[in-house]
């Protein structure tokens, strides 16, 4: 297949938000309602860059598949402007839109493919509309199929694959018309673990070998974790945390950041962990949050010389964004502890949480956040 130019993430921005806002009237009428309605998208400014996966994650209600609706024009903004690619959305007419609407896939959830069509002709079928010919439709299925790996799955019915074929399948067809743009609105919230990593290694070929922006809609950070470049925190229809992804986990600055970053790491101990690990554990406990140096992380380098001796007793080193990302709580005991505590927050930070006879609080992962926002 051919690549698209651009495969690297770049400044040049294909999609622009600019104060952006989407109201839900209530039941009442006129201007009244809108106040009792819902504010799903609510003052959102956003840049993504040609050739970046960018993430929006928010728990359910947040406004995400709005979000969505938006930049394909599903829905009309109530407020602020969208650019997609040059074009100003917000002031598109019909003939417009259906070209834009072209330069964009989707990717959805339920797979939306239709059951009683094969899956060639599920993947023919925007090429169809597009009125390719014949031809050309078979040699470009056949093209998509290989791509997604299914060719030989070309005659089968959707009910005869597993979500994850279902999903490529999905993938394939949105990709039929060569757009710039996939929209992938929680196109593995139905999967399992394993199948999930399947496409969302397919997703990152995507935008590697072709050069596809890609905007992953979900409510699970360790998708965002796995894929995406930069993104978007939403709440209640604001987004209120956005940037690199690494830099995100490596230093949440809202609440709900810390929550979603929780839930797709466990490295490091929650209260209650630390009070089990503190019966355990009765010497200095640290959370050593590890550094990207490149060249791994050397513990006994904290201790070497000093009457001092560090145990791991907690944590996790993964990747975030190809990157290694991780801590470790380490348990210090001897009589140069502290000499080992001030090597080691010269190398990384550091969160100290005393002894089990002398603890120490502030080592409260979200707490600490917390007391950041001033919450
Ligand atoms: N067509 C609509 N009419 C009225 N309210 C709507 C409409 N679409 C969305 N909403 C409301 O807007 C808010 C944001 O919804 P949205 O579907 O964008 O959130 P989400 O983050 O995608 O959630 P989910 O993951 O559950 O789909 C919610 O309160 C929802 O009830």
């Amino acid at each position: 297949m051919s690549a698209a130019p651009g495969t690297s993430t770049g400044a040049d921005p294909i999609i622009v938000l600019d104060g952006v806002s989407k109201f839900f009237a209530g039941r009442g009428r006129g201007e009244a309602s809108v106040a009792r309605g819902v504010r799903a998208v609510d003052d959102v400014s956003l840049r993504i860059a040609r050739g970046e996966v960018f993430g929006v994650v928010g728990y359910s209600g947040a406004g995400k598949s709005t979000l969505v609706r938006l930049i394909n024009a599903l829905e009309r903004a109530d407020a602020g402007t969208i650019d997609v690619d040059g074009r100003r959305v917000t002031e598109l007419g019909e003939r417009g839109l259906r070209d834009l609407r072209a330069d964009i896939g989707m990717v959805f959830q339920q797979f939306n493919l239709f059951g009683a069509r094969t899956v060639a002709r599920n993947v023919e079928y925007p090429l169809r509309l597009a009125g390719w010919s014949r031809d050309r439709r078979r040699a470009r299925v056949a093209e998509l199929l290989e791509f997604v790996g299914l060719s030989d799955k070309a005659r089968s019915y959707p009910a005869q694959l597993s979500g994850g074929q279902k999903q490529r399948v999905g993938i394939a067809r949105a990709l039929a018309t060569s757009p710039h743009i996939l929209l992938a609105d929680e196109a593995t919230s139905a999967l399992d673990p394993e199948t999930t990593r399947d496409v969302l290694d397919l997703l990152r070929r995507v935008n590697r070998e072709l050069g596809v922006t890609i905007v992953v809609i979900t409510h699970e950070m360790s998708v965002v974790q796995y894929v995406c470049h930069k993104v978007a925190v939403m709440e209640d229809g604001k987004v209120v945390e956005h940037g690199d992804v690494y830099q995100i986990f490596a230093d949440p600055q809202t609440q709900a950041t810390c929550r979603f970053i929780q839930t797709a790491l466990k490295d490091r101990p929650a209260p209650d962990v630390v009070a089990r690990l503190r019966e355990r554990h009765p010497g200095r406990l640290v959370v050593v949050t590890l550094p990207d140096t490149g060249r791994g992380f050397d513990v006994t380098a904290f201790t070497t010389g000093l009457d001092a001796r560090a145990a791991v007793v907690y944590g996790g080193v993964t990747e975030v964004g190809d990157r290694p990302f991780g801590s470790l709580t380490l348990e210090l005991t001897g009589p140069q502890t502290e000499d080992a505590v001030t090597r080691l927050r010269d190398a990384a930070p550091v969160v100290d949480l005393g002894t089990a006879a002398d603890p120490l609080d502030d080592a409260r992962w979200v707490e600490s956040i917390a007391r950041k926002e001033g919450a």
